[in-house]
């Protein structure tokens, strides 16, 4: 709903002994917190919220969200956190970690009186942006009753919008690499002063993918302070711990005496599936389970999106949903809004939502593809199941894959069963399938990728007692994906699963030797080296991992194509537009080299030389000056530049500067000395000597000169901004006095306002205060205030009608919460808080 805007209130006169009293109860509060987690017994097992000693703040946001009782890992970690201990934190998934660490990040700094002006205090750290977003909301949630700023740092927009609110934030929640991003860039960005690292999915974070952009965070931050990590296949290797300089950390590991790694709430099964069988066992599955909520995990983004469009156009009736990294973040963000909302829905997703999302209610999870180690596999069946619920999990392996896999299962205490499928019930999909991809030819294009990139994903896996490549049945595999052919693949040796995902993408899977690989895998003697065009290398980027066997069968060594019955077919056939083959520069053709069009040269191996030639023929070739390099005119594009001046300009060549003098003779701008003047001067070396000597001066003085600008132009805005946050300091004592603390975080559907109203304020403020200082003074004034609806606490009410008095004071409010469901909403009300 729009928010409403309130009447402005004048500010009540401060009742000084009425301030008086307040700053000693807040002080006496926070002497007695203090005192008590120092004397705080960390052997004792504590029950409840209410046994720690929380702030008030604290307390109000965690009865606000119905928190009452601790969990485990919450009762063991939370006291020593509060201590300032560093923590390496293990317990299963769904067992409450996000609160272990986020109520110590909310209490250490509240009892340092942390304040907007002593920069960030808090770091945390998501290996995915999906949860970054959710430890964000949690926050938000149980911190609204503090004073802190936090945002969320998580890329998806520019980076000079974020670098603009970052400079005063208390807690950041954010990805690494983006994180990364700003501590190299955002000048704003002061983390001298920071208290507290924390890392979530910590084993996640500290392994090679995020290894160098972590240490290079790391190398930004101070070397004393607090770091916590949790997850719940936490790292124990000193390598790792030795990389964030831990100080003698407490290493508490709840469940490790437990007779399982994963929740006890759980079910898990495994079903033995011939891989060419998988997706019929899918969607059977599928069929026979409309009334829930499944999570499918596969091993890459080209088969979730696969299987998705396929069974999609199956329509099994139950929604579906796909999620994988190379979506748009909007996109992401909205589905896992929509699979959090659904109470019945598929989501078919790769190890992206394998780690710490805390979908609810989720009652399956499948595990289509075997996970690369039993960590993903705890992680992946860790989506259901979660905090006292029941789940269920079932694990699809091929027969090779059964016994190293149940042998790594078992080592890691994962107790899992062994179920059949029923085969009266077994639906094949297969034949429609086909069907679907001889009749689309973009679905049979995302399935030749989508078997690709399954192939390569098992063979580049560590563990070869597991994946075996050569031991599945790869042709009938491809026929189960609809495919009328099995795709070729090539692969480089000696590369691990997590270098290639962390490789550009380009550079994955491309054998060196591919263009001289024979069908059989033998080596072709090297060819001569031939001239490449561009169109080469748009048909090798297009296909190079598609080059399957049937396709080269379709491809005569004249280029034109051949149907599979062997028929000579001129034009492609609709289901083959990707890989239409035309003869390129044919003399006269008019639907000449655009640079999207299908065209390739010589994707048959066929001869080269004598295709290098055919092609010459065609192409004019236009001399613009003798000084130029000669444009060639081999398309109907580049007879188009002909008639540009401007672009022809690059054809040209440059032009001389020339210079004249007070006769007007015109001379070259840089002309010889007379060679006897020259001499006269002395000899060359000492000149040269003299020159060099006398410029660096010139450059060292200049340099000076900017140094010293420079610094006074940093001088000057320092103490501008000292200037501004003591006004703001008074200010703020002022409003504090009148209006209590002010929350900054508020939860994303029970505050009173919203996204919406933070930034309508904010347009507000920007309309009608143009001047930048001005404008900063006010947007800080206008604090919002967010409140519980779901309290009934007294305390809670009359806090809540003197933050909505006061929020009226100085801020037009809004009455109806706000949803925040968008990146846009969350990014808008860190706007709206930073101010
Ligand atoms: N003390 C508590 N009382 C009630 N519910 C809780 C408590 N602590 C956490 N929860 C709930 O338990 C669920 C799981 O919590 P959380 O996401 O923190 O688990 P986790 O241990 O981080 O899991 P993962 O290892 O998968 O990341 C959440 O829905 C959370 O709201």
């Amino acid at each position: 709903m729009a928010p409403t805007k309130g009447p402005r209130q004048e500010r009540k006169p401060v009742d000084s002994s009425a301030r008086k009293l307040k700053k000693t109860r807040a002080a006496t509060e926070l002497t007695t917190i203090t005192q008590r987690v120092q004397e705080l017994d960390t052997k004792v097992r504590l029950e409840a919220f209410s046994d720690l000693p929380l702030s008030d703040p604290t307390t109000s946001g965690l009865s606000a969200s119905h928190y009452k009782t601790l969990t485990d890992i919450q009762s063991r970690a939370i006291p020593h956190a509060l201590k300032g201990r560093d923590i390496l934190g293990a317990a299963k998934t769904g067992s409450g970690k996000t609160l272990a660490f986020l109520i110590p990040v909310l209490e250490n700094l509240y009892r340092k009186k942390w304040a907007e002006h002593d920069g960030l205090g808090a770091l945390i750290l998501s290996p995915t942006r999906e949860l970054a977003i959710q430890i964000f909301e949690v926050l938000r949630k149980v911190g609204r009753f503090h004073a802190f700023s936090a945002g969320l740092v998580i890329g998806g927009k520019s980076l000079k919008e974020e670098q603009e609110r970052l400079g005063r934030m208390n807690i950041l929640v954010c990805t690494p690499g983006r994180m990364l991003q700003h501590l190299d860039q955002t000048a704003d960005l002061d983390v001298y002063n920071l208290q507290m690292l924390v890392l979530d999915e910590a084993d996640r974070i500290l392994d090679m993918g995020f290894q160098q952009t972590v240490d290079a965070i790391v190398e930004h931050l101070p070397q004393t302070r607090q770091t916590l990590l949790f997850s719940a296949t936490q790292t124990k290797k000193v390598s790792d711990l030795a990389r964030l300089s831990l100080q003698d950390p407490e290493y508490v590991a709840v469940h490790e005496a437990a007779s399982s790694a994963t929740p006890s709430t759980l079910q898990q099964h495994y079903i033995v599936t011939p891989l060419p069988e998988k997706l019929d066992t899918l969607y059977s599955f599928i069929r026979s389970n409309l009334k829930s909520k499944t999570m499918v995990f596969m091993s890459s983004g080209k088969q979730v999106r696969f299987v998705y469009e396929s069974l999609r156009h199956l329509q099994p009736g139950i929604p579906l949903l796909h999620l994988h990294g190379r979506q748009k973040q909007g996109g992401r963000l909205d589905i896992t809004t929509r699979f959090s909302q659904a109470k019945h829905a598929v989501l078919f997703s790769t190890d992206i939502a394998a780690r710490g999302l805390d979908f609810p209610a989720v009652d399956w999870v499948i595990q289509l593809d075997c996970p690369e180690d039993t960590d993903t596999y705890i992680h992946r069946v860790g989506r259901t199941a979660r905090y006292e619920r029941n789940g269920r999990a079932v694990l699809f392996l091929d027969p090779s894959e059964e016994a190293g896999m149940l042998k790594n299962l078992e080592q890691k205490k994962v107790p899992i069963e062994r179920i059949n499928v029923r085969t009266k019930k077994q639906q094949t999909v297969k034949h429609q399938l086909q069907n679907m991809c001889f009749k689309d030819a973009e679905l049979k294009y995302l399935g030749q990728k989508a078997f690709i990139s399954y192939v390569k994903s098992v063979y580049v896996q560590k563990d070869k007692e597991i994946f075996k490549v050569k031991e599945l049945a790869l042709d009938e595999f491809a026929a189960s994906l609809g495919l009328p052919g099995t795709p070729r693949i090539k692969f480089i040796k000696g590369e691990d699963s997590k270098i290639q995902k962390n490789q550009p993408r380009a550079l994955r899977y491309i054998s060196s030797d591919e263009s001289d690989q024979e069908e059989d895998g033998t080596k072709k003697t090297k060819k001569k080296e031939v001239v490449r065009t561009k169109y080469d290398r748009m048909f090798e980027r297009r296909n190079q991992d598609v080059l399957a066997d049937h396709y080269s069968k379709l491809i005569n060594d004249d280029g034109t194509m051949v149907d599979q019955d062997g028929g000579i077919n001129g034009d492609a056939d609709e289901d083959d537009n990707f890989l239409t083959v035309k003869r390129r520069f044919d003399a006269g053709d008019q639907a000449l080299g655009d640079e999207d069009s299908d065209v390739s040269l010589s994707a048959d191996g066929g001869d080269d030389e004598e295709e290098e030639e055919a092609i010459t023929k065609d192409i004019k070739v236009v001399k613009i000056s003798d000084a130029a390099e000669p444009l060639v005119i081999d398309s109907k594009r580049r007879e188009k530049l002909l008639k540009s001046k401007k672009k022809l300009l690059k054809y040209k060549g440059h032009g001389t500067k020339i210079v004249f003098d007070e006769e007007g003779n015109a001379h070259n701008a840089y002309e010889l000395e007379d060679e006897d003047k020259f001499h006269a001067h002395g000899d060359a070396d000492t000149q040269r000597v003299k020159f060099l000597e006398t410029e660096a001066e010139k450059t060292r003085l200049a340099d000076l000169e900017d140094k010293e600008v420079a610094k006074q132009k940093k001088r000057e805005k320092k103490e501008k901004k000292k200037d501004r946050e003591r006004e703001l300091a008074e200010e703020e004592a002022e409003d504090a006095e009148q209006g209590g603390r002010v929350a900054f975080l508020a939860p994303p559907d029970e505050g009173e306002f919203g996204a919406d109203a933070a930034m309508s304020d904010y347009e507000d403020d920007r309309s009608e205060l143009d001047e930048p200082e001005a404008a900063t003074k006010k947007k800080n004034k206008k604090r919002v205030s967010f409140s519980d609806d779901d309290s009934d606490d007294d305390d809670d009410k009359a806090r809540k009608t003197k933050r909505s008095k006061r929020s009226h004071k100085t801020r037009s409010a809004p009455d109806e919460p706000v949803e925040v469901n968008t990146l846009e909403d969350l990014e808008a009300l860190a706007t709206g808080l930073l101010g």
